[in-house]
């Protein structure tokens, strides 16, 4: 019998479905990755066609197996993280989605949510989802599909819909339409979960309107869900889900109270890790799952920003002022400061500690003398900004100053956006030498159910730094450039009506 070596990581984020094999010393052995199509039908809207998430998802994970001369045979399990609260609603009879994915990113449910507000459930959503009623969370977004697409409520009602976060669209796929699950961490985003029951939530459902019957079972994050024979022909257990923060959470080896991390990819997400007990944030924190050592139901406040990297897609793809990522580092190092220039990425509205849906981008402070290297110097910072918001609200919030942040994700290979971010925190920021950790989560969780790893205590030597970056910027000067973010942010707040 082949012995069974390693464990692949299905991560379907926002801009890219990636699959990545780890070998038992949570080494990666291949990645693939595959971007897919961004749609964008109007202003503030976001979608993606599921089907392209399943043809991206699933020829990379063939094509790491490929690359690397793995056999399906030689995988022990099967992780899956993903960007949460993104909507797929589909027929159960045919597998097809009714509707593009609604992505988590997208606005147009935010009059459904005032409308809510009006009814007065947003104290009910805030004390048993942990969320705020906001058009972020997968609920509005499932209503407006049953309100909006032909025929979609009857049939729903008929018991022939079904709905799904990413986890469970992949899952299905990958198990022929056998399996129709989720795992507490993506429940927790849908605000149609009870955080507090481990259930879903009778009088919310009942409130937006969406049948019980479309739902998916809600199982553990770390145990087999079902068995998939995609990329070759041996039958692999799907053993892990989290949603993709959770996972990095998880893959930073955050399973004690008080441990947090700050992932940079299209998004930014703090979070910390706050043990069995919710914890109700004054700050306008959300209040989530994430996974315990176990892989059981721990809690964490989270402070989700909506723009991080993509900040910096968009200086490459609509500005046109870099061509790649990576030189953002380089113009940015090239001036000595941003000349006063500040951008405040509001694209899609601006998330925590803000909740504003109405706030547009805004660049500020522009002189005669604002050039291209002060607009993307800006751009990056706005990124560190933005995170130092959270982290205000968050040591506030848990009464716990944090003396080192751990950082992950795909923006922080930028070594000048990580120098700026412990600079404005007044903290140090630390760098690990893997910076894929919510993949490397994915697959702890999914190798952990199967006995690959026997228990979270091993894990932690697979762990290590790459770089410390300290504060080196006096306080009262990062307080001064603080101070302009905040009046900033003023600027670009309830701008659309
Ligand atoms: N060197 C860099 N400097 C700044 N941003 C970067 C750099 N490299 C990648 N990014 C940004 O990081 C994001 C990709 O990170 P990733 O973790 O793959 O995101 P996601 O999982 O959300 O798709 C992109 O938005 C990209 O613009
Ligand atoms: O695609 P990412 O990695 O930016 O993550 C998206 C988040 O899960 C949205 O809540």
């Amino acid at each position: 019998m082949t012995k069974q070596r390693y464990v692949v990581a299905l991560d379907q984020g926002t801009t890219s479905s990636r699959a990545i094999i780890f070998d038992h010393d949570a080494r990666i052995v291949a990645v693939s990755q595959r971007e897919f199509t961004q749609h964008y039908p109007q202003p503030g809207w976001v979608e993606h066609d599921p089907m392209e998430i399943w043809a991206t998802q699933s020829s990379t994970l063939t094509e790491a197996l490929a690359k690397s001369g793995i056999h399906n045979d030689e995988i022990a399990a099967i992780g899956i993280t993903n960007q949460r609260e993104t909507t797929v609603v589909w027929e159960k009879a045919t597998g097809k989605p009714v509707y593009n994915a609604i992505v988590w990113q997208c606005r147009r449910t935010a009059a459904i949510c005032e409308e809510l507000k009006a009814r007065g459930l947003d104290n009910y959503v805030r004390e048993n989802t942990g969320l705020l009623l906001d058009a972020y969370f997968s609920g509005t977004k499932v209503k407006w599909i049953l309100d909006n697409v032909e025929g979609a409520r009857e049939k729903a009602e008929r018991g022939e819909l079904l709905f799904g976060t990413i986890d469970t669209w992949l899952i299905w796929k990958m198990t022929n339409g056998e399996v129709h699950v989720t795992d507490p961490t993506n429940a927790s985003r849908t605000m149609l979960y009870n955080i507090r029951d481990l259930q879903w939530d009778g009088h919310i459902l009942q409130e937006l309107g969406i049948p019980a019957s479309m739902l998916p079972q809600v199982r553990p994050s770390s145990e087999v869900y079902g068995y998939t024979t995609r990329g070759g022909g041996a039958q692999i257990p799907i053993s892990g889900i989290a949603g993709d923060q959770q996972a990095a959470l998880f893959g930073q080896l955050c399973f004690e109270k008080g441990m947090a991390k700050n992932t940079y990819g299209t998004g930014c997400f703090l979070l910390m890790n706050t043990g069995e007990t919710p914890v109700k944030s004054e700050s306008g924190l959300l209040t989530t799952i994430a996974v315990g050592p176990t892989g059981n139901v721990n809690y964490a406040l989270e402070g989700s920003v909506f723009m991080g990297g993509a900040t910096v897609q968009w200086l490459r793809d609509e500005l046109r002022l870099i061509d790649d990522a990576t030189d953002t580092g380089y113009f940015a190092g090239k001036v000595k400061d941003s000349n006063g220039v500040y951008l405040v990425p509001a694209f899609v509205g601006l998330g925590a500690p803000y909740w504003d849906p109405y706030a547009r981008g805004a660049i500020v402070g522009l002189t005669r003398g604002a050039n291209r290297n002060h607009i993307i110097r800006a751009a990056l910072e706005s990124i560190a900004y933005q995170s130092r918001d959270v982290l205000d609200a968050m040591q506030k919030d848990s009464g716990i100053r944090l003396a080192s942040l751990k950082v992950d994700g795909g923006a922080v290979a930028n070594d000048f956006l990580m120098q700026f971010q412990s600079d404005i925190m007044g903290t140090t920021v630390v760098r690990p030498k893997l910076i894929e950790t919510t993949a490397l989560g994915a697959a702890f969780l999914a190798g952990l159910a199967v006995g690959f790893w026997e228990s979270t205590a091993e894990l932690s030597d697979k762990f290590s730094i790459d770089r410390e970056f300290e504060p080196a910027l006096p306080a009262e000067q990062r307080e001064q450039l603080y101070s302009g973010w905040q009046k900033a942010v003023t600027r670009s707040q309830h701008w659309v009506d």
